[in-house]
């Protein structure tokens, strides 16, 4: 069986690939008045916020708020229409997806984005892709060199599989695996890419509460062994006030609140917008 105990088993054994386990080499996310438009929509209206070396920051706010729109500014899916967004030295703003990833940059989705019919061992090779330096015609062709490099990813992705708790699912088709299981194969491939910085989009989202405690046991895990920058958004608050250094609230594009947890909660705005959302949700239902 896996489960969190084995998850608190490893930690502190596993070290990010070419870096110690602290938050050094890990650079700061700053994101400075990102606007961007859609056809006649503001979805983010001059937002900023800085995600510090190895902290957990998480990113709230009703339905509709701009929360995945920021997720995919930040992971150069969707372009902004202004702003900046700088990971140490780089401007991500003008990036492409892949290049973004080569920074250091991991994302996983609110819905599975995996290979239901590979197994993990499979998916997490995939996830090494971007690190892979054999080129195309030496790993077709079975070069030496192409064999010892695959080995090396082999080696990993089993590090990497025991830290999650997949030890005993590798040689599984994904699509054979319970959700809460997926959603951690999601989390070990993007570790797979040795990222600095994690972007969850939802790590709980149709999780039960087990699988929820066990997903924010892994998150603090990976913090406290890999020492990287977490962003991520979520809806359970019980799990952001748990898990967040600081929280960045936003409401219709807007940002409405930043700061430590326990702040944003009793902020009145912010308790104005969660209430304000509620109570609509409650006129569409009656
Ligand atoms: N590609 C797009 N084209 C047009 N409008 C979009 C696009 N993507 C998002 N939007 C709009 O931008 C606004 C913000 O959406 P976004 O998905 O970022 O919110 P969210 O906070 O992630 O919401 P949820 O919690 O429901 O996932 C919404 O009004 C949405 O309809």
């Amino acid at each position: 069986m896996t489960g969190p105990d084995e998850v608190a088993g490893v930690t502190g054994t596993y070290q990010p690939a070419g870096m110690d386990a602290s938050a050094s080499g890990v650079p700061r996310l700053d994101v400075r008045d990102v606007t961007v438009r859609f056809a006649g929509l503001t979805a983010l209206d001059a937002i900023g916020f800085t995600v510090e070396p190895g902290s957990v920051h998480a990113i709230i706010g009703p339905n509709g708020a701009g929360k995945s729109t920021c997720f995919n500014v930040l992971s150069g899916v969707y372009r902004a229409t202004a702003g900046s967004v700088r990971f140490g030295d780089a401007e991500l703003t003008s990036l492409l997806p892949h290049r973004i990833a080569a920074l250091g940059v991991a994302r996983t989705f609110q819905n599975i984005a995996l290979s239901p019919r590979m197994s993990v061992r499979e998916n997490l090779m995939l996830g090494r892709h971007r690190l892979t330096r054999a080129g195309f015609v030496s790993a077709g062709l079975r070069l030496p060199s192409a064999r010892r490099e695959a080995a090396r990813h082999g080696e990993r992705v089993i590090e990497i599989a025991a830290f999650v708790g997949l030890t005993e699912r590798l040689a599984t088709p994904v699509g054979l695996l319970p959700y809460g299981v997926q959603k951690r194969v999601e989390l070990a491939r993007a570790l797979c890419m040795e990222p600095r910085l994690l972007l969850l989009d939802e790590p709980v989202a149709g999780m039960s509460g087990g699988e929820r405690r066990e997903m924010a046991e892994l998150i603090v895990a990976v913090r406290e062994s890999l020492g990287i920058s977490i962003l991520l958004v979520e809806h359970d608050m019980g799990m952001v006030m748990r898990l967040a250094d600081a929280v960045t609230v936003l409401d219709f594009g807007r940002r409405i609140a930043d700061g430590p947890p326990l702040e944003v909660q009793s902020d009145p705005e912010v308790i104005r917008a969660y209430l304000g959302a509620a109570s609509e949700k409650e006129e569409t239902a009656s």
